[in-house]
């Protein structure tokens, strides 16, 4: 059934002339697009498009938001959405004097404060430290993890209130090829059996292919909405890059006059 926006009632995100502006430049212009549930939609585009910028705004900590921008059925931003959703930033918020545990269990007892919770904490916990990988690296101590495991803690802190809608500002960046290919299976796996909604921004590529859906952004417009699948086949091209640089070169040419960005 359509809504108002657009969107229909399944749909996680709905967003209709969503525009930002930061300083006083337009960052995100006037964008239409949605999100269903239950799936992985991956946000790509080239450094500087505008994907932090989107996705502060869809957990509500963005400024200068006009437009219409929906979440799970509320308007973006409204406190009931705030354990109902969870979101990791590009740098790990976790705490350095603390061990990977503690820094769980610290989070845990915020979300689910009280005596009456301490099972549940400890299965929220556990539960997190499986899903991220890092049950060896419990007793570590976070200021001595390398990147990679630090991004994790921040993922496994983002798990704990079992989300309905996970925002992950490039949660893969400079891992190696085997860890991006675990948190890949991990997303997935989210996604099926826990029914979490997942948007994911990258500026590799590649990463487009595992997600079911597409944002692609280039300097805060969107140039598709779609399945990798179907954003191939439209553009006759045999990856999303090159379908990517299709739709680049394609809009360069309606708009010739545009400054060209580096191409991701
Ligand atoms: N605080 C700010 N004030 C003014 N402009 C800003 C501010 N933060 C970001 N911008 C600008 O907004 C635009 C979009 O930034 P944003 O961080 O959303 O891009 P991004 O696609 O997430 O980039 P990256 O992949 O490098 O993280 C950029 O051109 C940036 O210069």
């Amino acid at each position: 059934m359509m809504n108002k926006s657009g969107g229909v009632a399944g749909d996680a995100i709905v967003a209709s002339g969503l525009s930002v502006v930061r300083g006083d430049r337009p960052v995100l212009r006037d964008l239409d697009f949605t999100v269903p549930r239950g799936r992985i939609t991956g946000l790509l585009g080239p450094s500087g498009c505008g994907k932090t910028t989107l996705m502060r705004a869809v957990v509500g900590t963005q400024a200068k938001v006009t437009g219409t921008l929906h979440v799970l059925g509320h308007p973006a931003g409204h406190p009931a959405l705030r354990p109902r959703i969870g979101y990791v930033t590009q740098a790990p918020s976790v705490y350095d004097d603390l061990t990977v545990r503690q820094n769980l269990d610290y989070f845990a007892a915020v979300l689910l404060p009280g005596r009456a919770h301490r099972t549940d904490r400890r299965t929220a916990v556990d539960r997190a430290l499986t899903d991220v990988d890092l049950t060896t690296h419990a007793d570590a101590l976070a200021g001595r993890l390398s990147g990679g495991q630090r991004s994790r803690v921040s993922l496994a802190v983002a798990l704990l209130g079992a989300p309905e809608l996970l925002v992950l500002d490039e949660p893969t960046v400079g891992l190696d090829p085997v860890l991006r290919r675990d948190l890949w299976d991990l997303f997935h796996h989210i996604a099926a059996d826990r029914g979490t909604t997942l948007l994911v921004s990258s500026h590799v590529m590649d990463e487009a292919e595992r997600c079911h859906r597409l944002l692609l952004l280039r300097e805060g417009e969107l140039l598709a909405d779609d399945t990798p699948e179907a954003l191939r086949h439209r553009n006759d091209t045999t990856t999303v890059e090159d379908a990517f640089l299709h739709l680049v070169d394609a809009a360069a040419a309606r708009d010739p006059h545009r400054t060209e960005e580096p191409r991701p």
